[in-house]
């Protein structure tokens, strides 16, 4: 790794101890967006997901020697502000800012803890206005936030323009108001000073948003590091954190934060918003021309196609090549024989990072420690094999059409197998094709990934995704060729994995 291949970021902000927010979770964000981040402490907060218990600020002089320090020696490439606590750190940030002529300057106007605690002095609001809007190359308050910088209360939607207006004539750049509940969406109003643009995505009702904001704006400076455009960082700081909250928990006996690993977890990498953001994070750290998505491509292992070969073998391979998903569908073999090369298909998958799911059988599941299970319509409910595999295990399910596939996400499908898309000779029952229309149909309302299958080959994988598939799923394609492996590598190719 060359040092110029990875992007600097630098976090400005307290410390908090419950891990949550703060500095913390501006680390936990930048490592995550696979940058490289610094950080200056401007306060301490001795807090856990109770709330807080003590607060402190750091001598402003340090402050500034902590920038100089960074300054002097890393070339950063965004910065973001958090907790500054007093007028006196805010000076300091300002004035430092100014003389290291930092680019991508993200102020999070952290005034007010989730719990209630203050953490800006409210003596120090007039230099937040003052010095830190004409700082910032992006402002991302929340409503509450706003509203003390605007001077007023904001009632009403309107409301939010003219605060983003009043907040923009103090300097800012972007403004981004974060977090506006509307029905069951969460909007981002962004204002350049010249349009405003809703940033759109779910409203995702957790008890645990602890360090939402910071971890925004973290994500935002990160993104701008990596060199995108203001409104598509925007737009992927909010997926990440939208993220982060639909698979948050509370690690103690308060409210949690927004869990800053949930791009990484096996049990997500087949989620189509996460599927979407590993991508853009590779697209973008490896330099590729323009942030392409990381599809998933589901390698269906079994009888007759891989009879009398070492399925564990064929699945590391195949894994190496960047197979994410192995399915094991198997027909012909008894279930103690099942289990036999299940448990060794789980070991190569778990060995090389991929998923592994059984098809049919959630019992052989169970015993082999897939990572999920894969279901038809004739198969044993989605609600009865989730009860028998227990929680954070993946339960896929077929359809067909719209109407399966409404009924399958009702039933709590984590991702959807659509097909046959095309003709196949693969399944003796399968259903007449269903066409790229129908994964259009699907993809466009299913808030799950959807997996598309049935005659899908390398020529074809690519309008499948396009279709709004998150990934495809394939046997004969591969396994019928002359050389699967080259068969292989053209789809990996063909879907720009
Ligand atoms: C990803 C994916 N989608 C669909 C299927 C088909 O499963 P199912 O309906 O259980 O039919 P059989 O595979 O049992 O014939 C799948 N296996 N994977
Ligand atoms: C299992 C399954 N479910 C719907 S089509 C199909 C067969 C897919 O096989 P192929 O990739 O060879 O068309
Ligand atoms: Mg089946």
């Amino acid at each position: 790794m060359t040092p110029d291949e990875v992007h600097k970021v630098l976090t400005i902000a307290g410390s908090d101890s419950g891990g949550g927010a703060g500095i913390q979770a501006d680390l936990k964000t930048f490592a995550a967006l696979g940058v490289y981040g610094t950080s200056v402490i401007t306060a301490v907060t001795a807090q856990n997901t109770l709330g807080v218990q003590g607060v402190g600020g750091i001598d402003p002089a340090l402050v500034e020697q902590q920038m100089d320090s960074v300054f002097l020696d890393i070339k950063v490439e965004a910065a973001k502000t958090g907790m500054l606590y007093d007028e006196g750190i805010i000076r300091a940030v300002a004035r430092k800012l100014g003389e290291h002529r930092v680019r991508n300057v993200v102020v999070d106007p952290v005034m007010v803890s989730t719990t209630g605690h203050r953490l800006l002095l409210p003596e120090a609001e007039r230099a937040m206005r003052e010095l830190m809007m004409p700082a910032a190359d992006f402002v991302t308050p929340n409503p509450d936030e706003a509203s003390v910088l605007w001077g007023a209360s904001i009632r009403k939607e309107a409301d939010l323009h003219q605060a983003a207006r009043a907040i923009r004539d103090m300097g800012a750049r972007f403004v981004i108001i974060t977090g506006v509940k509307r029905g069951e969406r969460c909007l981002d109003l962004a204002f350049d000073g010249r349009e405003f643009r809703e940033l759109e995505g779910p409203y995702i009702p957790t008890p645990n948003t602890h360090g939402t904001g910071c971890t925004y704006s973290a994500a935002l400076a990160s993104f701008l590091a990596y060199g995108m455009e203001p409104w598509e960082a925007a737009q992927a700081a909010k997926d990440f954190v939208t993220t982060g909250l639909r698979y948050s928990y509370s690690p103690g006996k308060g409210s949690g934060p927004v869990n800053h690993s949930a791009l990484y977890y096996p049990g997500t990498v087949a989620d189509r918003a996460v599927a979407r953001l590993r991508s853009l994070v590779f697209a973008n750290w490896r330099k590729r021309p323009e942030p392409g998505r990381e599809p998933v491509l589901n390698l269906i292992i079994g009888s007759p196609w891989c009879s009398g070969q070492d399925y564990a073998e064929l699945a590391e391979k195949a894994i190496r090549m960047g197979t994410r998903v192995i399915q094991l569908r198997e027909k012909e073999k008894d279930s103690r024989e099942m289990i036999e090369v299940g448990l060794r298909v789980a070991r190569s998958c778990r060995e090389h990072g991929a998923i592994f799911i059984v098809n049919d059988r959630a019992d052989v599941a169970v015993a082999v420690g897939a990572d999920g299970v894969h279901l038809g319509q004739t198969d044993i409910p989605p609600e009865v094999a989730r009860a028998m595999m227990g929680p954070g295990k993946i339960v896929g399910v077929s359809v067909s059409t719209v109407e399966e596939a409404r009924a399958a996400i009702a039933a709590g499908a984590d991702y959807l197998g659509l097909g046959p898309v095309f003709a196949t000779a693969s399944k003796q029952d399968a259903a007449p094709p269903c066409g790229l229309e129908t994964v259009r149909q699907v993809a466009s309302f299913s808030p799950v990934p959807v997996i598309a299958i049935g005659g899908i080959t390398p020529e074809n994988a690519r309008e499948v995704l396009n279709a709004g598939a998150a990934g495809v799923a394939v046997i004969s394609a591969v396994w019928d060729s002359p050389d699967p492996w080259d068969q292989m590598r053209r789809f990996i190719e063909m879907m720009r994995i």
